[in-house]
């Protein structure tokens, strides 16, 4: 039987309004679950809370109502089950590229120094970047930084790594690049993953499950399992199915858009 590694039953969020004193509900009702080793994307329209429904799976943001298990344990706060990717690299400058893979790794439960320094130096080779581990990040372009950002995710081996439009900012070539990147690194170390991104390609090409969101406030309204299996390549962007799954998304975003206008 299936073992999922997130649950997520009728979760709702509310934010304190600015204009009245009833909070905005946000998220209305979202269930997903994600099984072990997957990886699972979220797409859906601009503030339909896609970052929301992670941040409450890292135990960021407090939730109203409903659950959330990682692992089998409540999410009720951050903890060590999952680690984070965000959009901007948010490396500190003074560190190094070491230093802030490194930095990752101090702030969970007692890891000795010696394991430290072997766990950073291992992830730092593994997207690429060995010979850098000295360079600050003002000296490394913006997709290098982004792979310190993996470097460090990784590092931590964290069982759930979430990602939030984590190549967004970066040029389609290098994009694309980081897409390779991840696909190995998620394989190389069975990682399962939330992903979340406007880019509907990026879905297709990362997702073994996509789940589209609705308009705020958000819920998940559609499902579709990857018809390719785990050996993802470029290859795939030409089959007939990626083209398939691209028009049903878009026709459905298309939808989700038309809605929050009206
Ligand atoms: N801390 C907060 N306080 C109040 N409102 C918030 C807070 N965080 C998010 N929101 C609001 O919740 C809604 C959902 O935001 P969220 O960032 O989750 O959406 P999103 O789908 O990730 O958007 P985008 O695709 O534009 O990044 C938005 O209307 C946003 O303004």
């Amino acid at each position: 039987m299936a073992d999922p590694i997130v649950r997520v039953d009728d979760l709702v969020v509310s934010f304190p309004s600015r204009t009245s004193k009833t909070p905005v509900e946000v998220i209305s009702g979202a269930d997903l679950t994600v099984e072990r080793g997957s990886c699972v994307v979220i797409i859906g329209p601009s503030g339909c809370g896609k970052s929301t429904i992670l941040s409450c799976i890292a135990g960021l943001t407090p939730y109203a109502g409903g659950s959330i298990t990682v692992d089998g344990d409540r999410v009720d706060g951050p903890d060590d089950h999952s680690s984070v990717v965000f959009q901007h690299a948010s490396l500190l400058p003074w560190r190094t590229v070491l230093g802030n893979v490194e930095f990752g790794l101090e702030s969970r439960r007692q890891i000795p120094k010696k394991e430290i320094r072997a766990r950073a130096m291992e992830a730092i080779e593994a997207v690429g970047l060995a010979g850098y581990e000295d360079h600050h990040p003002h000296q490394i372009s913006g997709g290098m930084q982004q792979r310190v950002n993996l470097a460090r995710a990784f590092a931590v081996r964290a069982p759930l790594t979430l990602m939030d439009e984590p190549f967004g900012a970066l040029d389609a070539l290098t994009k694309e690049l980081m897409q390779d990147e991840l696909i190995r690194l998620m394989s190389m170390v069975s990682s399962s993953t939330v992903f979340i991104t406007h880019d509907i390609r990026e879905a297709i090409y990362l997702g073994d499950k996509i789940l589209v969101m609705s308009a705020r406030p958000g819920t998940i309204i559609a499902e579709f399992d990857s018809p390719f299996g785990a050996d993802r390549t470029r290859a795939m962007t030409e089959d007939r199915r990626f083209d398939e799954l691209e028009s049903s998304l878009r026709d459905l975003l298309g939808h989700t858009t038309e809605e929050v206008l009206t």
